[in-house]
Formats: C-alpha cells, sequence, structure tokens
C-alpha cells in the first residue's frame, strides 16, 4: 500500500512522515488554501525529504505549463493537477515535466481509467480538495480504476484501515485527517494514519 501525507509546511512534519514509512510526501501550492507555500517555502521544506521518498507538488487553479515549469524548478518527482485540468492541460504540461498526476472527484465524472490524459497516477479524491470530507467510497466497488491509483478525501487514522477495505485501492493520501487544525499537522496523527494503512487489507 502506498501512502502519501499532503500539504506538509514544515521540515519536522516531513521528517516525522518519513521516519513513519510514507512513500511520497506533498506540499501544496495553491493560494488560499491553508496549505500553501511559496516556492521558496516550499524548497525549504522538500529538502528535507531529500531523495528518500516521492515529492509531489500539489496545484489546483495554477496554469498547467507554469505549474510543470515550477515543478522542473522545484525539482520535485511528481506534479499533482488537482481538479479541472484538461487533456490539453496535461498534453503541454507533459511536454514540461515528465511524472504528471490527474486529480479528481466522482463529482466531476471523471475518466477512470489511469493515463487517459497521460497521467501516471490517478488520485480520487473529495469534491473540495483538502477540506477532510468523507465522501462514498463504496461507489467504487464494481468500478474502480486499475493500476496506479490513491483513494483520498476525508481519511483518517481511525478510517483507513475500512476505507482500504472497500476501495481497495493501490495507495492512500491524506492531508486534513492528520492536522489538529487547518494545515498544522499533528505528527501523532502521521504516524497513527501511516500504520494504520500499513496494517490495512
Ligand atoms: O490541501 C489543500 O488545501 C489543497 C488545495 C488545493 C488543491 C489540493 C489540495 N489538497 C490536495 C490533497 O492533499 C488531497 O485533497 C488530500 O489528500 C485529501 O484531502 P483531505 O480530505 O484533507 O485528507
Amino acid at each position: 500500500m502506498y501512502v502519501k501525507v499532503c500539504g506538509l509546511s514544515t521540515v519536522e512534519s516531513v521528517r516525522t512522515a518519513i521516519d513513519a514509512g510514507v512513500d511520497a510526501i506533498g506540499v501544496v501550492h495553491a493560494p488560499g488554501s491553508p496549505r500553501h507555500l511559496e516556492p521558496d517555502r516550499a524548497r525549504e521544506v522538500l529538502a528535507a525529504a531529500g531523495c528518500s521518498v516521492d515529492t509531489v507538488l500539489v496545484v489546483a487553479k495554477m496554469p498547467a505549463d507554469d505549474a510543470a515549469r515550477l515543478a522542473l524548478d522545484l525539482g520535485v518527482s511528481a506534479l499533482q493537477l488537482h481538479g479541472r485540468y484538461t487533456a490539453s492541460d496535461f498534453q503541454s504540461a507533459g511536454h514540461v515535466f515528465p511524472r504528471i498526476w490527474r486529480a479528481t472527484s466522482l463529482a466531476q465524472d471523471p475518466d477512470l481509467h489511469v493515463g487517459a490524459h497521460g497521467e501516471e497516477l490517478l488520485l480520487l479524491d473529495a469534491p473540495n480538495a483538502g477540506s477532510g470530507e468523507r465522501w462514498d467510497v463504496s461507489r467504487l466497488v464494481g468500478n474502480r480504476p486499475d493500476g496506479k491509483w490513491l483513494l483520498a478525501g476525508g481519511l483518517n487514522p481511525d478510517n483507513v484501515a475500512d476505507a482500504i477495505t472497500v476501495a481497495q485501492p493501490w495507495g492512500v493520501d491524506v492531508s486534513s485527517g492528520v492536522e489538529s487544525a487547518p494545515g498544522i499537522k499533528d505528527l501523532d496523527k502521521i504516524r497513527s494514519f501511516v500504520a494504520s494503512a500499513r496494517a490495512a487489507r
């Protein structure tokens, strides 16, 4: 089970996530989000991860080409285009940056084929990204994607194991569910989330 913790904004939280055994950490560049980091701060936070895990830049409304250039500049492993990006956005960003992830929700009636827009990985989230809202993951039963896809949206240390059992994702992603307040990561919740996700079947 691939585990990503997103919206990290401190060196301490990155180190905790890595010590807990995550596969990926994400930083958010989305003005208005409580997790938004300017590029210089994102660089400092990402530096704490080194090359030990995948590092992901998450953007929401930024033009895809600009996001791809920022991903190159920051030296992240992958760029997560979150929300209403078109196939053409993916195509043009892919000319600049090679590893692109597509994050969407069932509310957008997405193509559930991983790679439909040329992406490496598909992330299925709640309609409001980073809101901590849950959604009915049982809607995926009989209709789940194949391949590399992450389940996200309202997961936390207490519900992640059940969600994995129902949806059988390739991996999981969490943000609000390991926070004490919007944008403030709780280190114990990070440890607990990773342990629960790893133990789930
Ligand atoms: O986290 C944000 O504030 C955010 C803002 C804009 C686009 C994406 C954002 N987050 C992406 C994510 O981290 C996922 O939505 C997350 O894994 C699921 O969120 P949560 O329900 O808070 O666990």
